[in-house]
């Protein structure tokens, strides 16, 4: 079999000499190459790993298999083929099945908060007053070998209720309120590997990782103190079919079984992301009914997905990246069907996430970006979502007032708001092509924020403030896809640019030109101290790229992998 660079090839860069490496009691065939601490030597157990290790050596051959199949989609897909509904499955979306029951833990969701798994964050995600917090190894999280092994170490403290963090410059110290938020976690897509760790002479497969080590130290904690019975309880990400979410059924239930606790104890609730996956959401739901807390909106990835899956077509180009909102019709139609489909199977239809926050130094613009998100969540929960994101503590009141006075006290909507109407949904509702203009302001800022958000992740932040929006990286996809979309079909700009075609040669003045206005904003001395150059080369690199790169992360994964020498320490 032959897979795309990067699908679980050796992908490591950077050897430190004269590092910690080794230390950690291994289970045979599985080498650690990330650094040594002992922290993380309570994570990287050798029961752990054996746990991880079997699940890698269960499932690799179905994972490379999937990814395989997501390249021979991609194929079908260049040559002109459109996503749809698959006639070989007809019969589940016609059937009349439920998904398992949903637990009572978390049958209401109205308010989700999510962010990195980094040590404050989770402290103050947790006593946010949301119903859920979302910590994620996900487009939120650069997964630097530091971030992952610590990620994992606070999710077990915030599992035992031990976490604390002491900010010592405020004189400051966080620990959990009595009250908190349910604990779900966001493991990798299934395309990243994990290259700090070899099993069998492989890079393990990153969301194995994520998910075997978290589960291996939390089940039994976590249903006892949090899930009244039930969980661990997950976010699975950027799936493509149906066949994805087996595996993770699979995985859940070898996971149960491992361990001795009653199948269906895992749950999780799949983000419909991709523009395949809108055309599987039953698919998706069946597979996993035993398993499912249902689907949500994943609208950054989705409109990245649809940039992705289209990348063959250029009659498909997209306007500029801030008219791609949930009202353009396409947009509207996967929330609209994601609903009904998640209520006919007795599961939560989760929204997503406004890419507002607040803004501390402006008054009127923190009113009007409030606004926007108020906005937005009421169109959800008036649409019948059962609950949604929030990306920031400061916007939990406002979301919680918007979703609580349109749900007449009920903890969800899933038997009041059944969005038959919803039925007459197309193919062609799903695709069509969204409208508005393309400008240079917009390729501008896609280079601009583009370029930032990969300097912030090549130092280990996987979200950020940018222009008073969030960024993370599911929002940095769509600024490079665009980019990459419009030089390859040479789009003739509107606005200011009116008449311009976008190519290499303005492109490289736009890059010029933004990285000039970059270093006036961040200032000089943080732009040199700052990886904006390497940014730079990585972001333009992939913007001109022949053949589009599946995702950003995982070409920049390469820079942020570093191996330490074996052996004992030599302190
Ligand atoms: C497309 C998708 O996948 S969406 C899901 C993935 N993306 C995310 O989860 C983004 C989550 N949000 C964030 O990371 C942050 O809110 C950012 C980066 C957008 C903004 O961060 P900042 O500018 O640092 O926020 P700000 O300075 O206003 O933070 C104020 C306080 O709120 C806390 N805070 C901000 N966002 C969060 C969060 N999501 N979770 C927990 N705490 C948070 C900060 O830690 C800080 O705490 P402190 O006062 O105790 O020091
Ligand atoms: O993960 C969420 C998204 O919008 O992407
Ligand atoms: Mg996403």
């Amino acid at each position: 079999m032959a897979f795309s660079m990067g699908y679980y090839g050796d992908t490591a860069m950077k050897k430190v000499p004269g590092g910690f490496g080794g230390g950690y009691d291994v289970p045979e065939g599985v080498d650690i190459r990330g650094r040594y601490d002992e922290e993380y030597a309570k994570i990287l157990t050798k029961d752990a790993l054996m746990f991880v290790a079997g699940l890698q050596r269960e499932f690799r051959n179905h994972v490379k298999y999937a990814m395989e199949c997501r390249n021979e989609a991609k194929m079908r897909y260049n040559s002109g083929a459109l996503p749809g509904f698959d006639p070989a499955t007809k019969n589940v979306r016609d059937g009349d099945w439920i998904c398992a029951e949903v637990p009572p833990a978390v049958a209401d969701r109205r308010v989700e908060i999510t962010g990195p798994t980094e040590r404050k964050m989770v402290i103050n995600a947790l006593n946010s007053g949301a119903k859920v917090f979302m910590a994620d190894f996900e487009d939120a999280l650069s997964p630097t070998w530091e971030n992952l092994m610590k990620g994992q170490v606070n999710l077990k403290d915030a599992v035992n209720g031990t976490i604390s963090f002491e900010d010592k410059a405020r004189n400051r110290v966080y620990k959990l309120n009595d009250q908190i938020a349910k604990l779900f976690v966001r493991p990798r897509g299934w395309h990243l590997p994990e290259s700090h760790i070899y099993i069998d002479g492989e890079p393990a497969i990153g969301c194995l990782v994520d998910f075997g080590l978290y589960f291996h130290h939390n089940h039994a904690a976590f249903r006892k103190t949090q899930g009244q019975g039930y969980g661990p309880f997950f976010y699975l990400p950027k799936m493509e079919n149906s066949r994805e979410a087996r595996i993770w059924n699979n995985v859940f239930t070898r996971a149960e079984k491992m361990v001795g606790i009653e199948n269906g104890s895992i749950r999780a609730t799949v983000l419909i992301e991709t523009l395949p996956a809108a055309f599987q959401m039953d698919e998706i739901l069946y597979e996993l009914r035993d398993h499912s807390v249902g689907l949500n909106c994943g609208r950054w990835d989705y409109i990245f997905s649809y940039v992705k899956t289209f990348q063959g077509h250029p009659d498909r180009l997209l306007p500029d990246r801030v008219l791609v909102g949930m009202g353009q019709h396409f947009m509207r139609s996967y929330s609209d069907l994601l609903i009904r489909t998640c209520h006919r199977r007795g599961v939560h239809a989760m929204g997503g996430m406004a890419a507002q926050i607040p803004i501390r130094d402006d008054p009127e613009a923190n009113n009007a970006a409030l606004e926007l998100v108020k906005k937005d969540k009421l169109r959800e929960v008036r649409a019948g979502h059962d609950g949604t994101w929030a990306a920031h503590p400061g916007l939990i009141p406002a979301i919680m007032e918007v979703f609580t006075n349109n749900m007449s006290n009920s903890p969800n909507l899933i038997k009041t708001m059944k969005r038959e109407d919803a039925a007459s949904i197309t193919e062609e509702d799903l695709l069509q092509i969204p409208r508005g203009v393309r400008t240079l302001e917009g390729l501008r800022l896609n280079t601009r924020v583009g370029i930032q958000y990969v300097a912030a992740w090549l130092t280990g932040t996987g979200s950020v403030p940018l222009y008073n929006l969030m960024e993370d990286a599911a929002t940095a996809e769509i600024s490079r896809v665009q980019n990459w979309q419009w030089l390859k079909y040479g789009v003739e700009l509107d606005g200011d640019g009116l008449g311009v075609k976008v190519n290499r040669e303005l492109f490289g003045k736009v890059v010029e030109e933004e990285m000039m206005r970059i270093e006036r904003e961040v200032g000089r001395d943080k732009f040199k101290k700052g990886m904006y150059k390497e940014a730079c080369k990585i972001f333009a690199r992939q913007c001109t790229a022949p053949v589009l790169d599946d995702f950003l992360t995982l070409n920049a994964y390469n820079h942020i992998v570093v191996h330490y020498p074996k052996g004992p320490s030599k302190l």
